[in-house]
């Protein structure tokens, strides 16, 4: 059974509680924007794809049947500018969300334009765009465990087998399905060229122990948990090839957040060379940013370091800094930029994006067991598809 972080059909939306995984599986109604905002400020869902996911499905089940918004075009499309603007606004360094916000506003004010808008038309726009959201991350996450599989084989061991690292979660749980650096390892074990994965428990939150290794068991891929601060020795002697992790934000030059603790694993492989990848949907890329620098950091309650379970564990009275994320430099990101639109070099990752996106990305013939067919021309070299 495909593990599911949400289940939608028109009018109807519920997450997979994340916090109460891997103990219990229960799903929970979002009937709108304040329900998916919440969900999404308690981490009840997580991943920047599955924020924005879940964030505009909230406002299409809000919109649904109803005069939800107002009664004329033009206050429903200022109704979903404001709820856009607050869903974007939860847990501001991941880009999706931002980006939806941007393209979901932008369709709803030109079609309160339009001659002949109605409420109605406005309410309909929105809600197909989050519907194609869903479909469309889905298959950009299989199409980046392809491109992230063969790359990595090409570039780190073409005749063999890979072990690989990884960090925070990035699964279905994360996205509309299957992945993005999970996506990544799930490709590689279906082509039978995965050997081993770490996974760090990526305090504080602990989403690689309670989440990626729950994913990792499911699927049946060979895998072992160790601590953050394990890592650096795990690369000195667990023969490990490549890490691979997710992003929350990647911006023009590269530079990359993703979760706390992933600029010391990036710093970490360069020691012992070993190739750091970064594996995200082109919606986590954010070309309006020049640098890492400027990419707003999350920081979460202290509770979710002084407590356990609800339990303090910490001194009393101690001082708490909790960043959610960091940003990782790009010349630490030496496999590359591993999108559904190509393979980048970080120095390539801007002109790669639009060129990219001004052609039609070439859909190689899938093999039955689901590799990419052999004849298919991988951007190994960091190239992106060339048609
Ligand atoms: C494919 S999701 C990317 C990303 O989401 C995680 O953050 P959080 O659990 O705080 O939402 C983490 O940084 C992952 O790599």
């Amino acid at each position: 059974m495909v593990l599911e972080a949400l289940r939608y059909r028109r009018g109807s939306l519920q997450i997979l509680d994340q916090l109460q995984l891997p103990q219990r599986s229960c799903y929970e109604a979002i009937r709108g924007v304040r329900d998916g905002q919440a969900a999404i400020r308690d981490m009840r869902v997580r991943g920047a794809p599955a924020i924005a996911i879940v964030g505009c499905l909230s406002l299409a089940v809000e919109l649904h049947g109803g005069t939800a918004g107002g009664q004329d075009a033009a206050t429903v499309a200022a109704f979903v500018g404001k709820a856009l603007q607050d869903l974007a606004s939860t847990r501001p360094t991941a880009r999706n969300m931002a980006q939806a916000a941007e393209k979901l506003g932008a369709a709803a004010t030109h079609e309160a334009q339009c001659p002949g808008a109605t409420a109605n038309s406005v309410r309909e726009i929105v809600i197909q765009l989050a519907e194609e959201m869903l479909e469309k991350d889905l298959q950009d996450n299989r199409r980046i465990g392809e491109l992230g599989a063969t790359c990595m084989m090409q570039g780190v061991a073409p005749q063999g087998q890979v072990t690989v690292l990884t960090h925070c979660n990035t699964g279905a749980l994360a996205t509309a399905g299957y992945g993005t650096a999970l996506g990544v390892i799930r490709a590689l074990h279906a082509r039978g060229c995965l050997e081993h994965v770490y996974c760090t428990e990526t305090r504080p939150y602990n989403q690689g122990a309670r989440l990626t290794a729950y994913e990792l068991v499911y699927e049946g891929i060979p895998a072992t948990l160790i601590a953050d601060s394990a890592a650096a020795l795990a690369l000195k002697e667990k023969g490990i090839s490549a890490i691979v992790v997710g992003a929350d934000r990647v911006v023009a030059n590269g530079d990359t957040a993703n979760k706390v603790g992933t600029y010391q694993l990036a710093i970490a492989a360069m020691h012992h060379g070993v190739p750091f990848y970064v594996a995200a949907p082109s919606t986590s890329c954010d070309l309006s940013l020049a640098t890492g620098d400027q990419i707003i950091i999350e920081e979460r309650p202290s509770q979710e370091l002084t407590d356990i379970n609800g339990i303090r564990i910490a001194a009393p009275d101690i001082g708490v800094w909790n960043p959610a994320f960091d940003v990782t430099p790009h010349d630490l990101v030496t496999g590359g930029i591993i999108t559904e639109l190509g393979v980048f070099a970080p120095a390539e990752l801007q002109e790669g994006l639009k060129q990219a996106s001004i052609r039609p990305c070439h859909r190689p013939q899938e093999s039955p067991s689901g590799a990419a067919a052999a004849s298919e021309k991988e951007p190994g070299s960091r190239h992106p598809q060339e048609d």
